[in-house]
């Protein structure tokens, strides 16, 4: 019987202890797309116990810990829960967790960063508690030392075309810490015109844009400017969150007038919303082609579930799932309506829903050129899909339809600074997969080809397809 999570956890063959050990596990982590705060990236924050670090702000912890049926004061905090009753109520929680990611990722973060191999559970709590505050409270356990250990290079953190990207321009200033941290475009509240959101967001826009917003001549030159101002503080990605995938066929005068009858708050239909949608982000993806950045669609979320704790917690609480909408030909028509105009952008595609997983895999096949390597991506198993099941679907889809080869490889999508171990969980799982092939006869024992794809995937692809100035 193999030992738990031992050196070659998820290494079934030599050929991928061989391909991890030798090639994977020494690259650097290029985290392409996260929620870091970059203020406590900036501040250096540092963690007062494993709970704030753990449980603060890590909405997969919480999804397992009410489904476990912890109270919810011991989930998100409040009612007297102290820290250690929270901590001691996830502890309880992870024995039940055997199968979900959870139960590796929380193992592999008290490995790696703490040297605690201890099994967590509930009689174990009290010794992994007192040991990892104590070295929480020691030198070497904040913020950016935990981004230092990880051999991070670059985070591009989530943020609002509002921000005024403040901790990324005083980031730049820290002498001696060797990660780049950029500011990733996510203009969601300003494509979403028909919730609540938009038209505060708007006033916003304007306001940091230098300027009332009184048309949509003004909003596209608003935001505009703030993708050269991010561009000009180092960041080349955008991402949006596309819950389903609008197109319809418009005009710019059409969009204009949907958006005039918003700012008088008239009605939008659902198919006025789907133009104003297409103009203003294919308004956008040119801009994203004309600087160079990678485009992210995120496609197929189905959020903010549970109206009565969205009331009382917001969202990216732990109440969202996969959405099932029908995403292949709006998607091929907003991708050709600017490839159309030679305009698409470096893109990545990422679904929630599996069910996607050969429609991306294929539709990616159809936007490749401009003597790019890899422009169009299947993006990584995403949030629900980041399980051992998940990213070896992705990747296998992605391995049978296109070039695994040329795959820009894994990122945390995280909010805890403990996460980086997903990027190893999912490298050991790509040495498995190809040492596979090896041992299988699929694949040639050749390891200069396979070691090079290997940290292709892990980091090198990555490198060369981001403009990060690396
Ligand atoms: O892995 C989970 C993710 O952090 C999830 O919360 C994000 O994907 C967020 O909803 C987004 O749209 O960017």
């Amino acid at each position: 019987m193999k030992k738990f999570l031992d050196d070659n956890f998820l290494l079934k063959n030599k050929t991928a202890e061989k391909l991890y050990h030798e090639y994977a596990k020494q690259m650097p982590i290029i985290d392409y797309h996260c929620h870091l705060s970059p203020q406590e990236i900036y501040e250096n924050k540092r963690f007062k116990n494993i709970t704030e670090a753990w449980l603060y702000g890590d909405h997969y912890k919480w999804r397992a810990m009410r489904a476990n049926g912890a109270e919810e004061k011991y989930v998100t905090g409040g009612d007297g829960a102290s820290d250690y009753d929270r901590f001691l109520a996830w502890a309880k929680t992870v024995p039940m967790t055997i199968g979900n990611p959870l139960y590796h990722w929380s193992h592999l973060e008290l490995q790696r960063f703490f040297g605690v191999y201890d099994l967590i559970n509930e009689k174990n709590a009290p010794a992994i508690w007192e040991n990892v505050n104590a070295q929480l409270s020691g030198e070497g356990f904040a913020a950016r030392d935990l981004i230092t250990k990880s051999g991070v290079k670059v985070v591009c953190t989530t943020d609002d075309p509002t921000d005024t990207l403040e901790y990324h321009i005083k980031i730049k200033e820290i002498e001696g810490f060797d990660c780049k941290v950029l500011p990733s475009f996510r203009p969601d509240k300003g494509l979403e015109i028909n919730r609540a959101t938009f038209l505060p967001w708007v006033e916003k826009l304007g306001e940091v844009a230098g300027g009332t917003i009184s048309g949509y001549d003004d909003l596209l030159a608003a935001l505009e400017s703030r993708v050269r101002f991010f561009h000009s503080v180092g960041g080349r990605v955008s991402d949006h969150a596309l819950d389903y995938v609008a197109y319809a066929e418009t005009t710019k005068e059409a969009a204009a007038a949907i958006f005039a009858k918003a700012l008088k708050g008239e009605a939008v239909s659902l198919e006025e919303e789907k133009q104003y949608k297409t103009y203003t982000l294919t308004f956008l993806g040119k801009l994203y082609a004309e600087l160079g950045w990678a485009m992210q669609f995120h496609i197929n979320a189905h959020r903010n579930n549970n109206t009565r704790m969205f009331g009382k917690l917001g969202p990216d609480t732990g109440y969202d799932s996969i959405n099932d909408s029908l995403i292949a030909q709006p998607l091929v028509r907003l991708l050709d309506a600017l490839d159309a105009e030679d305009a698409l952008p470096k893109t990545i595609l990422y679904s929630l829903n599996p069910k996607d997983n050969y429609v991306l895999g294929t539709i990616i096949g159809s936007y490749q050129g401009g003597g790019v390597a890899g422009k169009i991506q299947f993006g990584s198993a995403w949030w629900f899909n980041d399980t051992l099941d998940g990213m070896l679907d992705q990747m296998k889809a992605l391995a049978n339809l296109g070039l695994l080869s040329r795959f820009v490889g894994m990122l945390t999508d995280s909010r805890s600074f403990l996460s980086y171990t997903r990027h190893e969980y999912f490298r050991r799982l790509l040495c498995n997969l190809i040492g596979e092939w090896v041992e299988n006869g699929e694949a040639p024992d050749d390891m200069e080809l396979l070691g090079g794809i290997v940290q292709a995937v892990s980091y090198n692809n990555a490198k060369d397809y981001f403009d990060f100035g690396l």
